[in-house]
């Protein structure tokens, strides 16, 4: 359970009571996510989520993150919207944190996503790159290439207490990605963090988009690496090539992946497996003391990473690199 932050009774109600949300009739700490607390509040008007900003959040991002939400949202994209308060903001103060509601969204997430889940992902994916383009906040990504090496200085003395020979193998792997990272990709706004459980279901159909608090800046191929890597491998971290399929060809649906973009899938998807492996072995190594919280394994990460050094063009990951033009799309100049 994610909740680093506890909140009196007494300074929740004063908190709710500058929102018109009702009274609070009942607040439970939300037994999913790692990075800030969260609290389901039951109202006389319905459910919302109380989001306390933890370690991981600069306070001078909310305005992108919760102004993202609303452009999104603008745009058809179904994600919560934050509520503001009588004075009209979304973002307040609560136990020593920033603190915004934001609204209930139905679904569920899936444990075992199927084919069609990672297809629904896949055109998701490419709508949200796509209403993402005339947001006007920028926000670099934090948790790319560069910020890679310091943050494994972090953890490096006692990495490979987490696995033998862990340290040297990051070494290295930072040393192919800083050599070989593009520069030239099709870029805007990602997602960053689309694992499955942000992603609601309800049934087979994909009812919405949570947590956009990675969101930021970077290549968009980058967000297709990561949702390669954290919808498509099985729990044996077998790769599921027909899973990949399914994710690239829904997504070229809506938007067709560049040649550059193509060719240095590979490669996005080693830096991303590393992006997540640092996550995790730094909050391995590093568990707030008291706190509700379930560290994630590094471990997973590390042997996903080991996958993609195996694999030597975008085919391993099932996308067709001979297709011709993706069905719906007309290309320049072809229509009558
Ligand atoms: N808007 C929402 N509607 C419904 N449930 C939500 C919403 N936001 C978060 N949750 C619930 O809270 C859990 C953790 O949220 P998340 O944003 O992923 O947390 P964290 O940022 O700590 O990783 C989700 O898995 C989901 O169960
Ligand atoms: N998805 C990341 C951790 C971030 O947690 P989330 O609950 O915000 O998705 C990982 O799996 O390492």
């Amino acid at each position: 359970m994610a909740v680093y932050t506890e909140v009196s009774d007494d300074a929740l109600v004063r908190f709710v009571a500058g929102y018109d949300i009702g009274t609070v009739l009942s607040s439970k700490g939300i037994a999913e996510g790692v990075e800030n607390s969260n609290y389901l509040l039951h109202t006389d008007r319905g459910n919302y989520i109380l989001t306390l900003y933890e370690k991981r959040v600069d306070p001078g991002d909310l305005p992108f993150f919760l102004g993202l939400m609303e452009h999104l949202a603008s745009r058809g994209i179904t994600c919560p919207l934050p509520v503001k308060n009588r004075a009209g903001e979304a973002l307040g103060e609560l136990a020593g944190r920033p603190a915004a509601i934001i609204s209930f969204l139905d679904g569920m997430w899936v444990r075992r996503p199927t084919a069609a889940h990672c297809a629904e992902v896949g055109e998701a994916l490419a709508r949200f790159h796509l209403a993402g383009a005339d947001f006007p906040i920028r926000r670099p990504n934090a948790l790319t290439l560069p910020s890679w090496r310091p943050l494994f200085e972090r953890s490096r003395a006692r990495a490979d207490e987490v696995a033998p020979g862990l340290s040297a193998d990051i070494l290295a792997e930072l040393d192919h990605l800083e050599a070989a990272w593009p520069s030239d990709l099709p870029a805007g706004v990602i997602h960053a963090d689309l694992f499955p459980d942000n992603v609601f279901f309800i049934g087979q159909d994909l009812s919405g988009l949570i947590d956009f608090y990675f969101a930021c800046n970077d290549f968009l191929a980058f967000d297709i690496a990561t949702c390669l890597n954290s919808w498509c491998f099985e729990p044996d971290l077998a790769f599921n090539i027909t899973k990949g399929r399914a994710i690239l060809s829904a997504y070229e649906r809506v938007r067709p992946l560049t040649d550059r973009e193509r060719t240095s899938l590979p490669l996005l998807c080693r830096g991303s497996a590393l992006r997540f492996l640092l996550t995790r072995l730094y909050d391995w190594l590093n568990v707030p003391p008291g706190a509700l919280v379930k560290p994630k394994d590094p471990i997973e990460y590390l042997r996903k990473l080991r996958f993609h050094r195996t694999i030597a063009d975008a085919s391993g990951y099932g996308l067709a690199l001979d297709a011709p033009p993706s069905a719906g799309v007309v290309p320049a100049g072809a229509a009558s």
